[in-house]
């Protein structure tokens, strides 16, 4: 299994991470290819090496072509010596300058262009063909993204709206990343302490404080780094690919390094403003781990409430959510509620039962399990790509199944049985992976 070590010593954001990972290896083609497939403005992704104190290093080269309707589509050569640089124009609002150095027009509440709300990326994103873990981890982002920014302009999340130019940057940062993690089959990220920086930040809303707000919302819960420099090392993005994909934050592994890369922010300082990100091959060992079982049995609940039990506890974080049909006290009919989790949302899911459902109590015990290591494939079948899940033991592949919503979205596609579908794809896994 590959491990990625994210060393943010200056900080993290969008462009920084998706340099970096292409540095270390993440085939850029790739990413190109499935980034064109999604429904966003004709773009174009180019690195440049630039050099950060010393260290060479990669930067984005993001350009887009407009398609505001007031616009006409702009020859790739414009603007060649800007980077990351947006040829909008827009007859409104005043000009911004972000911290990695791209303009917008943005003006907050005066558009008359269009802009996307974060329900209709998540629903791009849901209807795209990207990798199965590229597209949950995408989601994941884009989540917290909506989350913090919902919380500090007081909105609903599935409201919150990316301004037009901020989308399309978005969009291709996150989901890059999460294509690039793909390409370089990274199966755990672990990251070290994030600097936040200080000041001051104009942005559309006005002069803010750095962490700007939603970075610091995405940060709640996360180790900060000891280390104070005037600017904004981390922005939204960044800390939302900390906060979304990172399984342990600490410090660089005890083991032998593969591969380094470095990923250049747009701001120079006295120190080198760079990320670091490190290639890790970790040895597989059978996996042990501890979950949490809750438990509660209920004969006063109507099936309408439990079937919304189980869909809260399943979005809540929940590994698994079962009912049984149990006989109570006074021969009552009554359900017994199992909910399987990782100890980290057992107290989320405990106040679950408690306050939504009719129980005046919660059985909690610790279990500790052996697992499978497991890596998610795409497999390449007469039905189109196929996601397929690998669980191995000591190093060796013992078991392979096809992903339930790929299959699904597959016999719908070519309205063919689900269970064709099916057999077609482990056919093909077993020709495809080496078993
Ligand atoms: O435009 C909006 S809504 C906005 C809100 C906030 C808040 O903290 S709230 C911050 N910012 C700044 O935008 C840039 C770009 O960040 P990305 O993560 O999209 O690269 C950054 O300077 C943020 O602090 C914008
Ligand atoms: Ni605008």
């Amino acid at each position: 299994m590959k491990l990625l070590f994210l060393d943010c010593q200056s900080g993290i954001s969008g462009d920084m991470t998706l340099s970096a990972l292409i540095d270390l290896g993440a085939d850029i083609n790739y990413i190109r290819e499935h980034l064109r497939k999604l429904p966003i403005d004709p773009f174009s992704l180019n690195i440049k090496i630039v050099d950060k104190k010393g260290i060479s290093s990669k930067q984005l080269d993001l350009r887009f072509y407009v398609t505001d309707s007031e616009e006409q589509l702009k020859p790739p050569s414009h603007a060649l010596e800007r980077g990351h640089t947006h040829e909008h124009s827009h007859d409104h609002g005043h000009t911004h300058t972000h911290n990695h150095g791209h303009e917008h027009s943005h003006d907050i509440g005066h558009h008359s262009h269009s802009h996307r709300k974060a329900s209709t990326i998540l629903q791009m994103i849901e209807n795209s063909e990207l990798p199965f873990r590229a597209k949950e981890r995408s989601l994941a982002v884009f989540r917290v993204i909506a989350e913090a920014e919902g919380k500090i302009h007081g909105m609903d999340p599935e409201e919150v709206h990316f301004h037009e130019v901020g989308a399309m940057d978005s969009i291709i940062d996150v989901i890059g990343v999460c294509l690039a993690l793909e390409s370089l089959d990274i199966g755990r990220i672990v990251a070290s302490p994030v600097p936040t920086g200080y000041g001051k930040i104009m942005i559309a809303h006005g002069l803010y404080p750095i962490p700007a707000p939603a970075t610091a919302e995405i940060l709640i819960g996360v180790p900060l780094a000891d280390f104070h420099v005037k600017g904004e090392l981390t922005t939204p993005t960044g800390a939302a690919f900390i906060k979304a994909l990172v399984d342990e934050y600490g410090n660089m592994p005890p083991l032998a390094m593969e591969k380094i890369g470095y990923g250049a922010g747009k701001k120079d300082f006295e120190h080198p403003n760079v990320l670091r990100v490190v290639l890790f091959n970790v040895e597989e060992t059978p996996q042990q781990e501890q979950i949490t079982i809750l438990e509660c049995q209920l004969d006063d609940f109507t099936g309408e409430a439990m079937g919304f039990i189980m869909e809260k506890a399943l979005n809540q974080g929940a590994l698994d959510v079962y009912f049984t049909p149990v006989t109570m006290k006074k021969s009552r009919p009554g359900t017994l509620i199992t909910i399987l989790t990782k100890p980290e949302n057992t107290f989320v899911l405990e106040e679950l039962l408690l306050r939504e459902t009719s129980t005046f109590g919660v059985r909690k015990s610790e279990w500790s399990r052996r697992i499978l290591s497991r890596e998610f494939k795409e497999i390449q079948t007469v039905y189109g790509k196929i996601t397929v899940k690998v669980g191995m033991l000591e190093g060796e592949i013992i078991k392979i199944y096809p992903e339930y919503e790929d299959v699904k979205k597959a016999a719908y596609q070519y309205d063919v049985p689900f269970v064709d579908v099916y057999l077609v794809v482990q056919q093909a896994a077993r020709e495809q992976v080496i078993i």
